[in-house]
């Protein structure tokens, strides 16, 4: 069970919504699918579950195509989109019994799996009202249990949390905790504690492009080192030291130690450039939090002027 993600672009006009993203998520991934406003996160989504053409490139959900088998994607994928229209004048267990159809669930079992949505959900209290009547903590309940009511094996959720209050945050969350033990989730969002406290993977997109496809760990609390010698080194020999993840090489002989969590290297790099006789002039160490990382990697560039004729 996997989402395969290979070469996506999607393109407005002109614009590269999407551009050239590549990334996998397996079953038992909850994956955080980060990105800044207009990063092209929900335009991905879409095209995940059936919702939008890609220009090119492939999406399989459990080997099924997005574009060539949409039947079978829709069957694998229940999908909570960012704006979720909703029918305000049907009641809850109505409209979930009409979505059940619209997957081809008839009768009794059409009522009992809405029962068993309303359950999961939490409706409970809430499932004799009409939509319209309810609150957005409770609309997006039901926008929860019309995604999962034909018990699909992929859930995608765009922003499923925005606008709730942090006691309606914290069900959610539950919930997608929950369901995520057995399905493979992918949920978008711009609370980084949120991805912190759900995912074990996530994928960052910039301007339609990846700029991350990590575990949560190597973007979590971890710190890193600059340091800085008068000529360049050999950076591979940095990176073997214990501890260090990875090394940028930055202008002027200056290189980035990205380190775990808890680490302080410094005396590790000193004695090391002291063994090679690498001249030393700056050493400074700096704790990453994850909005640190998410805010370097998606740091705007901009973009460029068009020339005066
Ligand atoms: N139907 C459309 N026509 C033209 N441009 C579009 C259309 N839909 C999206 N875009 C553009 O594509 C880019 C990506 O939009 P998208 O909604 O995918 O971003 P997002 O990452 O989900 O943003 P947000 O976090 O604000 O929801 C944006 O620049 C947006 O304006």
């Amino acid at each position: 069970m996997s989402v395969v993600v290979d070469q996506l672009v999607k393109t407005y006009g002109s614009q590269h919504a999407v551009d050239h993203i590549s990334f996998r998520v397996e079953t038992g991934d909850i994956l955080g699918f980060l990105g800044p406003n207009g990063a092209g996160k929900s335009t991905t989504m879409k095209i995940a579950t059936c919702y939008l053409p890609p220009t090119s490139g492939l999406v399989t959900l459990n080997g099924f195509n997005v574009e060539t088998q949409p039947t079978e994607v829709r069957r694998q994928v229940g999908y909570l989109p960012e704006h979720n229209p909703l029918y305000l004048d049907l009641y809850v267990h109505e409209y979930l019994r009409f979505v059940a159809g619209i997957y081809g669930l008839r009768g009794q079992t059409a009522k009992k799996r809405a029962a068993d949505m309303v359950e999961l959900t939490g409706l409970g209290r809430e499932q004799h009202k009409k939509i319209g009547a309810l609150s957005k903590g409770y609309r997006q309940r039901v926008g929860l249990a019309q995604a999962l009511i034909h018990d699909p094996s992929v859930l995608i959720l765009d922003e499923p949390t925005t606008g709730l209050d942090p006691n309606q945050i914290l069900e959610i969350r539950n919930l997608i905790r929950e369901v995520g033990k057995e399905k493979t989730v992918i949920f978008s969002t711009h609370i980084l504690p949120e991805v912190q406290a759900l995912c074990n993977r996530v994928v960052i997109i910039n301007r339609g492009k990846l700029v991350a496809d990590s575990p949560v760990e190597a973007l979590r609390g971890g710190s890193t080192i600059q340091v800085e010698f008068e000529q360049a080194i050999d950076e591979t020999v940095l990176a073997q030291l214990p501890g260090i993840r990875d090394v940028r090489v930055l202008p002027r002989h200056r290189y980035e130690l990205l380190t775990e969590a808890n680490q302080d290297l410094r005396g590790a790099v000193f004695r090391l450039a002291a063994e090679r006789s690498w001249p030393l002039v700056g050493l400074q160490r700096q704790e990453n939090s994850m909005e640190e990382v998410f805010r370097e990697l998606t740091a705007q560039t901009p973009a460029a002027q068009p020339q005066a004729e």
